[in-house]
């Protein structure tokens, strides 16, 4: 049962701590952001903040984000960045929780399997607590990795997924979808006022430029003139979300009335082959392509049923990943310091 329309809440949610109302100034809505100097996040931060009625604190423990992702917001009066890990408990008032904190790139979400794990367990425990004993809404960051290989396609929030519970994608597929039944049993057993997201490949400016996922790897290898390295075997799937409408996405479903789980990403489908060429068109023509081996577990296809978010939340991604691609050959030409000739 994947659709809030049957999960009624048996508690109302619990009343709000008053601390929460000791606001900076004007602002009437004190947020968190965890894993706010990721990717992701610090996109996020940015679309928060142009609201003058909203103050935003970011926890981080830097693992896979950095500072530089937010120096535009330090010193700003309605932010806040702390050094802390979701694996143990933080103690402060806010509003509404954006739970982000994760490595979310193959590579290091593998480099320390427990690690990652504890972190979408106990992160996502301690972040509940929070927004129990604080009485805030909670919106957990989950993946299409929840569908693991999937036999459905494209996949649907129904589809349960088909995923390798011993694998080594399992302390991030599993971890997250232990966090997604963490948030129903908040919500079903304390009232927490929950929103889960599903996010599909996420792409844009400001990943890691070794992050290893496959289009920062495809820029940064197009733009230091090396051979783009498409694991075998080429044909697999993936579906590319620019990261602008991925944020207009996680802030419509925080505020909108559906708990979700609710696919956000952009039903755009490539084959790595295909993505490779894109790539080499667009950025490189005279780069070569070389086949490597790949990882274990990793998934065939990958393509969202975008149907619920459409009608929940009015949202559908503008970006093609044709426009987003050059946006991101900036920020990443920028940073490497190779311009354009
Ligand atoms: N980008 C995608 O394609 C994608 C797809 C599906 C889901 N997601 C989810 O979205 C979220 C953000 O992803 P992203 O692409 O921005 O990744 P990212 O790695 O850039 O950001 C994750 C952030 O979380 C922080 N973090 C990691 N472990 C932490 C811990 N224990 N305590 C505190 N902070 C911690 C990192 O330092 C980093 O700043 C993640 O939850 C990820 O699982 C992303
Ligand atoms: O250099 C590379 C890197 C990756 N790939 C391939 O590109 C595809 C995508 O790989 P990525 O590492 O970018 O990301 P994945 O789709 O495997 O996982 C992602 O899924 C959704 C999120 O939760 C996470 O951001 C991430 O785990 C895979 O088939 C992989 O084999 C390449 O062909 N070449």
């Amino acid at each position: 049962m994947a659709s809030s329309d049957k999960q009624t809440s048996p508690k109302p949610p619990p009343s709000p701590s008053p601390l929460r109302n000791s606001k900076f100034c004007q602002s009437n809505m004190r947020i968190l952001i965890s894993g706010g100097a990721g990717f992701i996040g610090s996109h996020l931060v940015d679309k928060l903040m142009e609201n003058e009625k909203n103050e935003v604190i970011v926890a981080d423990n830097y693992f896979t984000g950095s500072k530089d992702n937010l120096k535009k917001w330090i010193g700003h009066p309605r932010f806040e960045l702390i050094r802390h890990d979701v694996t143990e408990p933080l103690l402060i008032e806010v509003d509404q929780i954006y739970h982000l904190a994760c490595p979310a790139s193959p590579i290091f979400y593998k480099y320390n399997p427990v690690k990652t794990i504890k972190t979408n367990v106990i992160g996502t425990l301690n972040m509940l607590g929070l927004a129990k004993r604080v009485g805030a809404r909670i919106l957990l960051t989950s993946t299409s990795e929840v569908y693991g290989d999937p036999l459905i396609h494209p996949q649907p929030e129904s589809y349960w997924g088909n995923v390798n519970p011993i694998g080594v994608r399992s302390c991030y597929d599993e971890g997250k979808r232990v966090a997604e039944t963490l948030m129903f049993d908040y919500h079903r057993q304390h009232g927490i006022e929950i929103r889960i997201a599903r996010i599909f490949n996420t792409y844009g400016p400001r990943m890691n430029i070794d992050d290893g996922r496959v289009v920062s790897n495809f820029i940064a290898q197009a733009l230091r003139g090396e051979a783009l390295t498409v694991q075998k075997p080429g044909t697999q799937t993936r579906s590319f979300c620019y990261v602008s409408d991925m944020v207009d996405g996680l802030m419509r479903l925080m505020e909108g009335d559906d708990t979700g789980p609710i696919n956000i990403g952009n039903p755009g489908e490539f084959t790595m082959v295909e993505l490779a060429e894109t790539v080499k068109e667009l950025i490189n023509p005279s780069i070569e392509i070389k086949m490597v081996e790949n990882t274990p577990d990793d998934p065939r296809q990958r393509k969202p049923d975008i149907t619920k978010a459409k009608e929940v939340l009015g949202w559908e991604p503008k970006v093609k990943l044709r426009e987003g691609l050059p946006l991101m050959e900036e920020d990443f030409r920028l940073r490497l310091g190779v311009p354009k000739n």
